[in-house]
């Protein structure tokens, strides 16, 4: 049975509210005359207390970082049309960072084959917020709307999940880059902790809860030597805080699905690249600067070896994170419950065929038609780590994920992207 069952189909009736639990089951033709009186008397008790200049939210729309969100100052109609599957059979997915790199494909992706995606981003100035701007745009002409706002905004994530009966949360919105975490750690425990922990809280007591699929990283390989990186390795030597927040991810995330019976998935991205990317990755500011004709450093191990990435390309991505999606089973607790063992998931998502950053650089020079000016420096100790390289054996049995392509193409993609949002080309918004 679909989650959006109980809601009236038919065209013109109840249109604007038709998403939302309230008004599915107030709409109901056989309403008797006393619960009519009833309702009528409520509607005035409540106009009159909202007219009141004392009325204040419920408290437990206070939120902790100090925003506001006036419960009635939400898009209720917007909401319910994004949120909205196209069939009975599609999902209701909340996207977490939505207007984030991953989050903007892989909202596009779900909303394409139907599902009904609603965003949330809070559109931080971690990199140039113009970029999160204009995938906006490409999502809202999908009839994708975001709301604007923090995973640590209580309130709000109470709030979306009264209106929209949510079957799934893609849970993208995280601070990311493993080396700005040196300059700014706060925002890696507010973000991939506090805000990780805030949307379980939620979720741990929604009834029915949602299953959860979320992004953790292939840094949480840390130091590892032994490649390829299997799901089964050792994780507790990370490199950086980044991936600290990550690992702890892992572990609050087997917490809350011991706890409270929430299904969820983790998926440890390895370097994820493509159109529409993230312009603080190296691929994405190597471009740049060799256009600019600026000087890049090219970091090699500390003896002299190389350093490599299994760079994986974001159509690849997006079918990962489908695939988990699809497969993953439904949460077992209800009003913070648990009634039996839940589903919990790791995953690698990798390209199984690391490169080295050397020849990244070749390949950019070669599709930009420009010649690098690169220094070579050793590795610093700023969170990098030498290496990565997936295992995907468990990702391909289980969510048939089999990534497709290799940087070269990848590259391309990215670069003809590049070239056209840059240049202020009429076409630069196209997908
Ligand atoms: O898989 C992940 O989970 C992570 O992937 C990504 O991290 P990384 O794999 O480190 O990607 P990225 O910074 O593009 O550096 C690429 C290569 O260029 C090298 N590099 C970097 C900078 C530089 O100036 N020179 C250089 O050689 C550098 O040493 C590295 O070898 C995400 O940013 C991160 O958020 C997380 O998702």
């Amino acid at each position: 049975m679909s989650h959006l069952d109980n809601i009236p189909s038919t065209p013109g009736k109840h249109k604007p509210d038709k998403a939302f639990r309230f008004h599915s089951s107030a709409a109901s033709s056989s309403l008797s005359k006393l619960t009519l009186y009833s309702t009528l008397f409520l509607s005035v008790l409540i106009f009159l207390l909202l007219s009141s200049p004392s009325f204040t939210p419920s408290p437990r729309r206070h939120l902790s970082n100090g925003t506001h969100h006036n419960p009635l100052s939400l898009p209720h109609k917007l909401i319910g049309k994004s949120a909205r599957p196209r069939s009975t059979t599609g999902h209701t997915v909340l996207v977490t960072g939505a207007a984030g790199f991953v989050g903007t494909h892989v909202s596009l992706a779900l909303k394409r084959r139907g599902d009904g995606v609603l965003g949330l981003d809070n559109f931080n100035h971690y990199y140039d917020p113009t970029l999160k701007r204009a995938r906006q745009k490409i999502l809202e002409k999908a009839g994708v709307f975001i709301v604007e706002g923090d995973i640590n905004d209580r309130g709000l994530l109470q709030q979306l999940f009264d209106v929209v009966l949510f079957t799934h949360v893609m849970h993208l919105a995280a601070q990311a880059g493993v080396r700005y975490a040196k300059q700014s750690p706060g925002s890696y425990i507010h973000s991939n902790i506090a805000g990780f922990v805030n949307i379980l809280e939620v979720l741990k007591s929604v009834n029915p809860q949602p299953a959860i699929i979320w992004a953790s990283s292939s840094s949480v390989y840390g130091l590892n030597s032994k490649v390829p990186f299997s799901e089964k390795d050792r994780t507790d030597q990370p490199a950086s805080l980044y991936a600290a927040t990550k690992k702890a991810g892992e572990e609050i995330a087997h917490t809350y699905n011991h706890i409270y019976g929430l299904s969820i998935t983790g998926l440890r991205f390895f370097t994820v690249y493509g159109p529409w990317g993230r312009p603080d990755m190296a691929y994405f500011f190597f471009t740049r600067d060799i256009m600019k004709g600026k000087m890049i450093n090219v970091y090699e191990s500390p003896d002299k070896g190389i350093v490599a990435r299994d760079f994986t390309y974001i159509d690849d991505i997006v079918k990962g994170c489908l695939g988990a999606l699809d497969t993953a089973k439904k949460s077992t607790g209800s009003g913070g419950k648990k009634r039996r063992p839940a589903q919990l998931r790791i995953f690698n998502l990798g390209n199984t065929s690391p490169v080295p950053v050397s020849r990244l650089v070749s390949i950019l020079e070669k599709l930009l038609k420009v010649k690098a000016k690169k220094k070579v420096v050793a590795l610093p100790r700023n969170g990098d780590v030498e290496f990565t390289h997936a295992n995907i054996t468990l990702a391909m049995k289980e969510l048939g994920y089999k990534p497709t392509t290799d940087l070269e193409a990848g590259l391309k993609k990215f670069v003809k992207w590049y070239l056209g949002f840059y240049s202020g080309s009429k076409k630069k918004s196209s997908w």
